[in-house]
């Protein structure tokens, strides 16, 4: 359907066995249908991911911005027959108002930068993580939400900008152990497809059709796209020529079939120059196949993919240099790249290169017996005000207990907090790693 939930809502269902208290018998404990919860373990992976995604981005000089995980479903509202559309996880609220859960951010950020209009000075490098939603039939038991890096140059208007951006995905790559010979970057550009379309009178309505009916060529049979692109107007000689072009896989044929006066020859030219002087020549490679999936591009477009050719693209991007007129803005050059968080960790696993993020904690701090529980918390405290992470006993507890706590936090010293050695104003001190056990004065704790 067209993904918008026009059946009534169901009336909520009755409670499972409520009770007169209101007890139920157990709800359920699970998240919604393709949904994940990050507990601890999940979390610090996830926190790592993130750290580098955002170390990334202060290394090219980006700045964070974020947005609504809600917006208004007319931002998301395309005419091209894109997937993200089928799938937009959207509702009417309250207010009788027609919203959305955000599918990607790009849409956001040109609405922000619109918004703040003059008041910004370009080029803008913005990035953001955010959250993304879709809203898929279970049939698939696909994920319905996954959470996006995005990286965004606003107001260049030369592929010094793409490089840039490919250049930082290729830092991020490189950062987390990820080398050319585990990922590469299908580039092309979809003036190609522009130019080979003129030749063959297409509208120019139809572009972003033929494009989202292109990037489908490998995920349903090419009879199915010949029919749809039919379906758009095109003619038989122009859909065979259309798929002789996207079957070529150097710059060089390109350039004997569209010639080298048109702009796709010269971008990518010159992109392919550029790579050569960041130094990742060896992580890229034309493909004219890729068009990548939404229908906004209008330039370069690239994919980050695993050479083993087991999963789904890592990352992909390009430019848009008419999604801010389109939603009557000014028309500012703009280009940009997504990195979803899913299937990087897979590749990650795939290569043995997930890290380990343990628990670190300094200090486990506690009191020998149960009136010392507040010199544990000034102890505690103490090392606290000096940066010092502590875990504080808040029970009484056996040792073996505490000992057993000590190492499942991974703490690298016990501290006990004993009558006879508080009264001196020391306290007790084992350095779990080596057994190493002596008394220090609480002043000289560092
Ligand atoms: N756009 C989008 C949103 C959520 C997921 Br999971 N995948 C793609």
């Amino acid at each position: 359907g067209s993904g918008r939930s026009g059946a009534l809502s169901a009336p909520p269902l009755p409670p499972a066995s409520e009770g007169e208290d209101n007890t139920v018998e157990k709800i359920d404990v699970n998240p919604p249908k393709g949904t994940r919860d990050f507990p601890p373990e999940e979390m610090r992976l996830r926190n790592w991911l993130f750290h580098n995604f955002r170390e990334v981005s202060r290394l090219y000089g980006f700045e964070e911005v974020d947005f609504p995980v809600l917006e208004s479903e007319s931002l998301f509202i395309r005419k091209a027959g894109e997937e993200i559309r089928d799938q937009l996880y959207c509702f009417e609220d309250r207010g009788n108002r027609r919203v959305a859960l955000r599918p990607e951010l790009t849409p956001s950020l040109a609405r922000l930068i619109i918004q703040k209009g003059k008041s910004l000075s370009l080029p803008l490098k913005w990035f953001a993580v955010g959250q993304c939603w879709r809203y898929e039939r279970m049939t698939r038991g696909r994920r319905r939400e996954h959470y996006q890096w995005n990286m965004d140059i606003i107001g260049v208007p030369q592929v010094t900008a793409e490089a840039e951006l490919i250049s930082s995905m290729v830092t991020f790559f490189k950062r987390i152990g990820i080398t050319a010979s585990d990922v590469g970057f299908k580039v092309s550009s979809r003036k190609v497809l522009q130019e080979v379309l003129r030749l063959y009178s297409v509208s120019k309505d139809s572009f972003g059709k033929v494009c989202i009916i292109i990037d489908k060529i490998e995920k349903i049979p090419v009879d199915e796209v010949k029919k749809e692109l039919k379906s758009v107007g095109m003619s038989d000689m122009a859909i065979e020529e259309l798929l002789q072009v996207l079957s070529v896989r150097s710059l060089t044929k390109l350039e004997e079939i569209l010639g080298s006066e048109g702009e796709a020859i010269a971008d990518l030219k010159q992109l392919f120059s550029l790579a050569e002087k960041f130094g990742y020549s060896e992580w890229i490679q034309f493909d004219a196949s890729v068009v990548r999936g939404l229908a906004y591009y209008t330039g370069i477009v690239f994919e980050g993919f695993d050479r083993e050719g087991k999963l789904r693209a890592i990352c992909g991007g390009g430019r848009y240099d008419q999604l801010l007129s389109t939603f009557g803005g000014d028309d500012i050059p703009a280009c940009g790249f997504g990195f979803g968080d899913a299937v990087i960790v897979e590749l990650l696993k795939e290569k043995g290169l997930l890290p380990e993020v343990g628990l670190e904690v300094e200090n486990i701090v506690c009191a020998l017996d149960v009136d010392l529980q507040g010199a544990a918390a000034t102890v505690a405290t103490i090392l606290r005000d000096k940066g010092q992470s502590v875990d504080l006993v808040l029970e009484s507890k056996p040792l073996k207990w505490v000992f057993k706590r000590a190492t499942r936090i991974n703490a690298r010293r016990l501290i006990l907090v004993g009558n006879t050695e508080w009264q001196k104003g020391m306290v007790g001190v084992k350095i779990l790693s080596s057994g190493e056990q002596y008394e220090i004065k609480l002043d000289d704790l560092e």
